[in-house]
């Protein structure tokens, strides 16, 4: 199925629903649940430190260090099915990524807060490539400044198999987030490839 473009206005936001057939989807959520070092990382939050509501690995070529939350990320090496899934987003996406942020939402309590994928090691406008995987959970985005770009918040319910691609001057004017839910949900796993740039 094709990327297809959400009209927002300052944005380049595209979304395929159905990316992966879902015997695919099932199998790459259960191989990467179970291989993954999943951690919790600590975040400075308001000036104390707190666990990430959520598990989280960084995997990537040796030179795509990253800073992320304050946290300063040494990426793991490529796995094959890391690998195997980053050439079929490269495909679909005609971008090179060098390295992939795995977040681990384990039930509706975990959670992602707003914020824009705007740190400097990823350039001024990076494309930003998330696959999703079990659990449906909804995805936001609002505009960082509705003065400059008026618009309503969007919803986005993410599906197992979907690929979302973020691109253009998106995270320059807009902010993300995956808010908690009190629905009985089951666990999502989400991967967002990244190219960072050399230091
Ligand atoms: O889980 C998601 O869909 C979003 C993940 C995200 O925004 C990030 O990793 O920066
Ligand atoms: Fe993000």
């Amino acid at each position: 199925m094709p990327l297809l473009p959400l009209a927002l206005p300052d944005a380049e936001v595209l979304l395929d629903p159905h990316f992966l057939p879902p015997d695919t989807a099932d199998a790459l959520l259960i191989e990467l649940t179970r291989t993954i070092a999943w951690r919790q990382e600590p975040i400075r939050l308001f000036g104390k430190e707190v666990l990430q509501p959520r598990l989280t690995a960084w995997h990537g070529d040796a030179t795509a260090h990253y800073q992320y939350s304050g946290l300063a990320l040494a990426p793991q090496p490529w796995t094959p099915a890391l690998l195997e899934l980053r050439k079929q987003v490269e495909a679909a996406t005609a971008t090179q990524f060098n390295s992939v942020l795995l977040n681990l939402y384990r039930a509706g309590q975990d959670s992602m807060g707003w914020h824009a994928d705007d740190e400097p090691e990823l350039g001024p406008a990076p494309v930003i490539a998330s696959v999703s995987l079990g659990e449906t959970r909804r995805f936001r985005l609002k505009p960082r400044d509705p003065q400059r770009t008026p618009h309503a918040p969007v919803a986005l319910d993410l599906a197992s198999g979907s690929l979302l691609v973020m691109r253009g001057a998106t995270q320059q004017h807009w902010l993300h987030a995956v808010p908690k839910t009190a629905r009985p949900v089951g666990p999502r796993l989400n991967l967002t490839f990244r190219a960072v740039l050399p230091r």
